[in-house]
């Protein structure tokens, strides 16, 4: 039996939700939402801890308390009174530790003034590289133009908070012009607050969802959001598409929306039919999806500092990246003794790999460096292993260096009438929860115009028109003139920097 419907939107993740609410307010319900799982929220999830709840995915709404537009994830907390903390992030490197325990904080005084400064350097670069339109270079690049080359276990851990800690991957593989300074942060707010409410953090789609399907209380009782449906495959047609999953089901639509994440289409989950081209699948190998990976703790008693101030806390080790960054829960959950640390990329693979006793031995041992011998045994470790989730396959997008702002376009371009959206196809936000929701709504509209108007291939197709030959000319010209300024820009701003400016 096949079921025919107007849309079929994959995925009831973040960016499906808003696709679909997207939809539904402009007059399209006639859709079908398929989700692999038995649950809608995807990489917005929590797991009962120590008697609590603790956030496997998203944690925190990142982009608060700026001038300028509000972060839709915020508008969305303030209306279900989502429980969040602010977090000092700024503490974090008065509080570093190493094999010997707590550094002092004037020894560490001018290693932090130096990854200061660097970071300052590595963020006014990158707006120079942008204004001039200048080519991208990665993270690591831009700090060896100030001379920031990290060698001690301080030096990589600052490093690390500075880069890993927000795109989960080292500076050598990231991006500069799209990670440094970061837009959450630019245009939503520097400000980041961490969600530990019992409802969950997927509570924040209450009000979208109840918006424009059949709810009873909270739980969706809608016919056209699918559960357990796992799509192994489209076939697409520049006028339409049939979708089948794993158990045998069969829907055709006008079209699809594709949120499944980055690390999803670069597995062979979905089978697409005829095959994606060759512009659209070297896109989708080429972006990255990085692994992150917070592990739980519980303990009898607390034995880290609780003094205001000390809620982030830096270990630095010989090895990069090595149980780095450790984040006190005294505030969310003052009746227990929670901490969590985090880690990214090898670390993370490495622990996914071994059991919660093996990470427990060397999360103990690390302790124990930083706050003595006499601490007690953890009574409870968790965490949840994203790499191996085939409906994500990692945890978020990283932009790796190397993938230009136009295949960038490709990534988010649909193909026949498949359209693809997620915090992956996010050009400002990827990687972030408020990326997906807005993708979603993006995408949505797109679909809409290919409906309504007939207009199917969005901005792309324009985008893809090489400039005619005269303008090729000026432009190279013109290239010419800034990257001239532009090294002197550098110059001055390392000397400023530096301290030698007079
Ligand atoms: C560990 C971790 C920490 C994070 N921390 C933060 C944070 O603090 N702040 C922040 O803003 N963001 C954070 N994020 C990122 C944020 O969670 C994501 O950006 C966002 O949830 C992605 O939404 P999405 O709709 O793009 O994708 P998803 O949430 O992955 O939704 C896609 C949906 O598609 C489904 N699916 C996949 N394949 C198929 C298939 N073949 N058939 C049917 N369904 C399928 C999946 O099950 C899923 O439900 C974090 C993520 C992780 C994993």
């Amino acid at each position: 039996e096949m079921i025919t419907t107007d849309v079929i939107i994959i995925g009831a993740g973040a960016s499906g939700i808003t696709a679909a609410k997207t939809l539904a307010d402009q007059g399209v319900t006639d859709f079908v939402m398929l989700e692999a799982t038995d649950r809608v929220g995807g990489r917005v999830r929590n797991a009962d801890f120590a008697g609590g709840k603790v956030e496997l995915g998203a944690n925190w709404v990142e982009g608060v308390n700026g001038p300028g537009p509000v972060n839709p994830v915020w508008t969305l907390a303030q209306e279900v009174n989502l429980r969040s903390f602010y977090s000092f992030f700024d503490n974090g490197t008065s509080n570093i530790y190493d094999e010997r325990g707590f550094v002092p904080i004037e020894e560490a005084a001018s290693t932090v003034e130096a990854a200061d400064k660097a970071f300052e350097f590595v963020g006014e670069l990158s707006k120079n590289l942008t204004e001039g339109n200048i080519e991208d270079i990665s993270q690591q690049t831009g700090q060896r133009f100030f001379g920031f080359y990290p060698k001690t276990a301080i030096e990589m851990a600052l490093d690390w908070w500075y880069y890993d800690f927000t795109t989960a991957e080292p500076p050598r593989a990231s991006s500069l012009k799209n990670t440094v300074p970061l837009p959450t942060e630019e245009i939503f707010g520097p400000d980041h607050y961490f969600v530990a409410d019992p409802r969950g953090y997927a509570v924040v789609f209450q009000p979208l969802l109840k918006s424009y399907l059949k709810m009873d209380g909270e739980t969706v009782v809608d016919s056209r959001l699918k559960l357990g449906k796992v799509v192994n495959k489209i076939e697409y047609t520049d006028t339409g598409v049939v979708v089948s999953t794993a158990d045998g089901s069969v829907y055709k639509a006008k079209a699809a929306i594709v949120t499944a994440s980055i690390g999803v289409l670069q597995s062979n989950l979905i089978n697409f039919s005829p095959g994606l081209p060759f512009w659209k699948m070297s896109v989708i190998y080429q972006f990255d999806m990085a692994v992150y990976t917070k592990i739980f703790l519980s303990f009898p008693s607390k034995f880290w500092p609780t003094h205001p101030g000390s809620e982030f806390m830096l270990y630095a080790d010989e090895s990069r990246g090595y149980y780095t960054i450790w984040q006190s829960l005294d505030k969310q959950f003052p009746d227990k003794s929670l901490i969590f640390v985090t880690v990214t990329d090898e670390q993370s693979k490495r622990v996914n790999q071994q059991s919660f006793n093996d990470t427990l031995g060397e999360v103990m041992v690390v302790l124990r460096k930083m706050f003595g011998e006499n601490i007690p045994m953890a009574d409870e470790i968790y965490y949840y292993d994203w790499q191996s989730d085939p409906y994500a396959k990692g945890s978020y997008s990283n932009w790796p260096i190397g993938v230009s702002t136009f295949e960038f376009k490709q990534l988010q371009a649909p193909v026949g009438r498949v359209y693809f959206c997620g915090e992956h196809t996010s050009e400002l936000y990827s990687g972030y929860l408020h990326g997906a929701l807005l993708e979603g709504e993006r995408t949505g509209n797109e679909v809409i115009q290919c409906l309504k108007k007939g207009k199917c291939q969005g901005d792309f197709a324009a985008g893809m028109k090489p400039p005619p030959d005269s303008c090729r000319a000026a432009m190279k010209k013109e290239a010419e003139k800034t990257k001239k300024y532009w090294s002197k820009q550098v110059d001055s701003l390392r000397d400023q920097l530096h301290g030698k400016c007079t």
